[in-house]
């Protein structure tokens, strides 16, 4: 049987269980178990707080896990990246008090030498220093780190940052580099651990992987259906190209066709705008649930 750990709380949990539902596994946890069994599937899922679950995959505990990429990195354990999932985005940034560090001043770098800095993410954060060759003391907190210097635990924060509204109402201001751009996923072993000692292993691994990029990819389009005048027909496609091409149907009325492409999500509005500005009509845009492209 294959094992995977999943977070069994926090930003990461719920959007997790949901696409492996979707990739057709079932993990709910039932009350308070720790632990669930697909039979249909191969897989066990055991439920670790997210900051242990690439400790237990890099230990060669458990097969795979699914995690954040900032925590991954954060625990120092061994693992490779093997597919991002594009949900739980995140960044992780250096953060002062918004009057800046004095004479009016917004902050830079240069200015965390012999700072205070609270995070919850030790190791990232002193990696970033040392390669950066800034000296200065790393608070560890286990959360809540933005009121730190407001309490005058830190001069400065490093922290997750996803809508940027708890800086803002703590009064800090982001600066500097991006220390980690985060998002969910999958970890294994390294290349050379040993192999799952079980054989059927490695063919349930193939197939978790394949299915989940399935629905990673399908969340990252829509499918576009449109009626276009047959007239504008090269100039809709310009804005639709799709993924090969777009499907073009005839319609009864012979002065229309019928399109349909995949269209990135992030540029669903502007083109659905675009489209009914060049004179299509009946403009549809559906989710997808899974694909392979
Ligand atoms: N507000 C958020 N929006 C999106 N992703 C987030 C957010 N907060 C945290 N994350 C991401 O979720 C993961 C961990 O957050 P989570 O809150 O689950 O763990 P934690 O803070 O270490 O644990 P806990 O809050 O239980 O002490 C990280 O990968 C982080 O980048
Ligand atoms: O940019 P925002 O959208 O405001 O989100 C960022 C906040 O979310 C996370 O906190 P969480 O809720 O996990 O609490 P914690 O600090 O106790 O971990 C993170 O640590 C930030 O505090
Ligand atoms: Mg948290």
């Amino acid at each position: 049987m294959l094992t995977v750990a999943l977070p069994n709380k926090g930003a990461l949990s719920e959007g997790v269980t949901t696409m492996l539902g979707e990739a057709g596994y079932r993990c709910r946890p039932d009350g308070r178990g720790l632990t669930v069994v697909d039979p249909a599937n191969g897989v066990r899922f055991y439920f670790l707080r997210p900051r242990d679950v690439a400790v237990y995959v890099g230990r060669g505990q458990v097969d795979l896990g699914i995690t954040g990429r900032d925590l991954a990195l954060d625990s120092g354990a061994t693992v490779d990246e093997l597919l991002a999932l594009g949900i739980g985005g995140s960044r992780f940034l250096y953060a002062g008090p918004a009057a800046g560090p004095g004479e009016g001043r917004p902050w830079t770098l240069e200015d965390l030498a012999g700072c205070r800095i609270a995070t919850s993410y030790p190791r990232l954060v002193a990696d970033d220093l040392a390669a950066r060759g800034i000296e200065a003391e790393v608070v560890r907190l286990e959360g809540a780190v933005e009121i730190s210097v407001e309490l005058g635990v830190a001069d400065v924060v490093a922290d997750v940052v996803s809508t940027g509204r708890t800086l803002a109402a703590h009064d800090l201001a982001p600066f500097g580099p991006v220390l980690c751009t985060s998002e969910a996923v999958v970890v294994g072993p390294t290349g050379d651990a040993p192999p799952p000692t079980d054989p059927a292993a490695p063919a349930a691994r193939r197939q978790l992987l394949r299915r989940l990029e399935g629905v990673a990819v399908a969340q990252q389009y829509v499918m576009v259906d449109y009626d276009c005048p047959r007239t504008l027909l090269d100039e809709a496609v310009a804005l639709t190209p799709g993924l090969e091409s777009p499907t073009v149907a005839p319609l009864r009325d012979d002065a229309w066709v019928a399109v349909r492409a995949l269209v990135p999500k992030a540029d669903m509005n502007a083109t659905i705008d675009a489209l009914a500005d060049l004179g299509a009509k009946a403009i549809l845009a559906s989710d997808l649930r899974s694909a392979r492209l």
